[in-house]
């Protein structure tokens, strides 16, 4: 018979947590040391031998604390076919590990969404019209994220958000503005999971329909760069049979509709006069924040700063509105139908005032346009300097990013470009905050935004 998961348990498993947390892809705070894991909620899905238990813990870093969700597994038969960085160093007893791995225990959080069970504090719902199918089993999916992800069957997706922000989270909130107006450019939101964090609401999980054809924009961005990198006969990026640009222009159109949409859903606003103003203090704080943490970026900062004041003159010809908040060629597929967008959430380690804010939808182009960037640079991250190399990946870029425009005028009827100083302002404003994203999460990738801010400032403003 197996004992009931108590909180001594759950205590003990949250006094191994600040050793284990840093070896986590979906930690967002590597940069800093654990300084306490903290219990605040724990719901027991499912009771026996294996056991899963939902958990909330409050993880304090330097003089913050941040709420983080783990699906806990505990087993008395040894770590399930899990990888070992699952298991957390509970010494006696049962193994306890992060359980989204044990297909064994995931596959009833689909069947608790379709029956819109309460278990504990965890709602289950579906979304209204939504009928699943029950009883699949559940694989996690390897790409890069900052969440987790499950795949139920080739079916349908369950992200858990991982770092918890109040309210209902801002992914499912506009997944469902942008099918309410009959958007083709995002997957059709099938349910959640949600409950309360301290006094608020909050999001645990969306459930999408899963499209099992889609090609990642990353694979498809970075494959064309290899393929363009490995011919020898000096081509232009436009004549090699990878070329990306035809792709780029269709995702370019694709990110226009989304804009148009979400303005049609959800309203826009006329930026006020000193709007501006607050933006690009926001702009300099991040800076600040940043440098304060990676050196390599001080050389920098007084150009950065200089492009940022140059925006404060820029006359806005958008409204605000809301937008993607994090858009970047890992965040869209290609599907037989056209290009979809992906995760909302805006960045992961913005506050909720700065993911619900009405903004530029320029924001959402330079973070297309500084992706093309990553694709064509990472490759050459912790390889010999080669001025070759480096012009072919530039020529990658500004091929791509070319045809990412054209396709957005098109669609949108206005051009980014057209906007030069504020989009090369939030383009370093992204970059910065890649460099401090990259510093916390993959420090390995830290030169591939610091490289970018280099060449930037040596454009002409
Ligand atoms: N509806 C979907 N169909 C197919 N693949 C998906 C779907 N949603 C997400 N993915 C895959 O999961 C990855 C991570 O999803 P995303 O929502 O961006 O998570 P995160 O917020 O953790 O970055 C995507 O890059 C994509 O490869
Ligand atoms: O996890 P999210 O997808 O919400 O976004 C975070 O992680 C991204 C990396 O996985 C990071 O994106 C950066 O790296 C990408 C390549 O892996 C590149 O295409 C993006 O342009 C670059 O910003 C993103 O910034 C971060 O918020």
């Amino acid at each position: 018979m197996s004992q009931p998961v108590t909180q001594h348990d759950v205590d003990q498993v949250a006094a191994a947590l600040p050793g284990w947390l840093p070896s986590q892809r979906w930690f967002g705070g590597k940069d800093r040391e654990v300084t306490s894991v903290r219990a605040l909620d724990w719901t027991v899905v499912e009771d026996g031998d294996p056991a899963l238990v939902h958990l909330v813990v409050e993880v304090g870093q330097d003089d913050r604390t941040e709420p983080y969700q783990l699906l806990l597994g505990r087993r008395s038969d040894g770590l399930p076919d899990v990888p070992a960085t699952a298991a957390i160093g509970v010494e006696d007893g049962p193994v306890w590990y992060e359980a989204s791995g044990d297909a064994d225990l995931t596959g009833v959080l689909l069947d608790h969404v379709a029956a819109g069970d309460v278990v504990g504090d965890l709602r289950f719902e579906p979304e209204p019209g939504a009928e699943l199918v029950t009883g699949l089993r559940a694989h996690p999916i390897t790409s890069e994220q900052s969440n987790t992800s499950l795949v139920y069957g080739g079916q349908y997706i369950l992200k858990l958000f991982r770092r918890l922000t109040p309210g209902t989270n801002k992914d499912l909130v506009l997944h469902r503005a942008l099918r309410e107006v009959g958007s083709s450019h995002v997957a059709e939101p099938l349910g959640a999971i949600s409950g309360t964090l301290g006094d608020d609401e909050v999001t645990f999980a969306m459930l999408q329909r899963f499209l099992p054809d889609a090609a990642d924009g990353w694979v498809m961005a970075t494959t064309s760069v290899r393929d363009y990198m490995a011919d020898d006969a000096g081509l232009p990026p436009g004549d090699l049979g990878g070329d990306f640009a035809g792709e780029a222009y269709r995702l370019g159109r694709a990110v226009a509709d989304v804009h148009a949409d979400l303005a049609r859903a959800l309203g826009t606003e006329t930026a006020a006069g000193d709007d501006l103003a607050r933006t690009v203090e926001a702009m300099e704080r991040r800076l600040d924040r940043v440098a304060a943490a990676v050196p390599a970026l001080r050389e920098h900062t007084d150009g950065i700063r200089d492009a940022f004041h140059a925006v404060v003159d820029v006359e806005l010809r958008l409204p605000l509105q809301p937008v993607h908040g994090d858009l970047h060629l890992g965040q869209v597929l290609r599907t037989v139908s056209g290009w979809l967008v992906l995760d909302f959430e805006g960045e992961p380690a913005a506050s909720l005032a700065e993911r619900s804010a009405l903004r530029s939808p320029l924001r959402d182009v330079a973070g297309m346009l500084r992706s093309f960037d990553y694709a064509a640079h990472q490759l050459l991250v912790g390889q010999p300097h080669d001025d070759a190399r480096r012009e072919r990946a530039d020529a990658w870029a500004v091929h791509n990013r070319t045809a990412f425009c054209d396709g957005y005028a098109k669609a949108a009827g206005h051009d980014p470009r057209d906007e030069a100083v504020l989009l090369r302002g939030l383009e370093l404003d992204k970059a910065v905050y890649e460099v401090g994203y990259e510093h916390a999460n993959r420090p390995d990738w830290t030169d591939v935004p610091l490289g970018s801010i280099a060449r930037i400032l040596t454009e002409e403003a």
